[in-house]
């Protein structure tokens, strides 16, 4: 479903993003991991349209990015990092203006499908409130639920779980893996046992470069009995 070959980017004289290619199936959740700066939100940048690669490919359910943005972007479902919205609206109005915007333009369609996010990210009792007065927690959930709007079939999340209580990142946890059966998935995140909670694969960047491509499974028996954050940190010192 999602194909990055060799993608790069570059600011100014630094190298960002150098040369990272994989794949992800459907029905799969990949981990996508990597030290502060290694370049994971430029990647997700590119695979969902947000910036063009300087060189290589992002080609999801069939369609490049860079030739065909708008066809990626109605594929994909994209939390971005401290999810960001309208902070005078209302949960409720922010989630029908991006369905509207993403095409719902009847008004029962668009009630339909913002109450369906609304039940799944659970956020029937603030509905009418303001986006501002949220706790960070809501506002994130308010994130992922114009994310699951248009039900896409490819979810790329930023640090999904980032400002959430225990409770509620055991949730949102609980959300992407029942969903993941009929999507794909990429999440970026600092937290490793979320990993292990609910990814099938894991991918660590560090310095703009793929260093691992693996199972969990695979990726704990690089040091059986080693925590993962031991494991990890041997894998990225380099970027320390
Ligand atoms: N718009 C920009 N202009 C210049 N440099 C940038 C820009 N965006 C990111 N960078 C730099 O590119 C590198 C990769 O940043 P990126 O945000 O992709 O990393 P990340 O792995 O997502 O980090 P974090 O875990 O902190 O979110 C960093 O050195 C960052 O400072």
């Amino acid at each position: 479903m999602i194909e990055v070959q060799g993608l790069v980017k570059t600011y100014g004289s630094k190298r960002a993003v150098d040369g990272v290619s994989f794949r992800v199936n459907r029905g799969e959740i990949l981990g996508f991991l990597g030290p502060n700066g290694a370049g994971k939100s430029t990647t997700m940048k590119m695979i969902t349209g947000f910036l063009r690669p300087d060189a290589g490919t992002a080609v999801v359910d069939g369609h490049d990015v860079t030739r065909e943005p708008l066809a990626v972007k109605r594929t994909i479902g994209y939390l971005p990092e401290s999810a960001p919205a309208y902070g005078e609206m209302t949960a409720e109005e922010f989630l029908s203006f991006i369905a509207e915007a993403r095409g719902f333009r009847r008004r029962p369609e668009r009630l339909a499908v913002v109450n369906r996010a609304i039940g799944l990210t659970h956020l029937e009792s603030v509905r009418t409130q303001t986006i501002e007065t949220l706790s960070k927690g809501y506002k994130q959930r308010v994130g992922f639920a114009q994310a699951l709007l248009h039900d896409p079939s490819v979810l790329v999340l930023d640090e999904p779980t980032d400002g959430l209580d225990p409770n509620q990142k055991n949730e949102v946890r609980a959300l992407i893996k029942n969903m993941a059966t009929e999507k794909a998935v990429i999440l970026s995140t600092h937290i490793l046992e979320e990993v292990e909670a609910i990814c099938t694969r894991v991918i660590i960047i560090s310095r703009g470069q793929l260093v691992i491509d693996e199972t969990p499974a695979q990726f704990q028996a690089r040091q059986p009995g080693a925590r993962l954050d031991e494991i990890f940190y041997e894998l990225t010192r380099s970027d320390l």
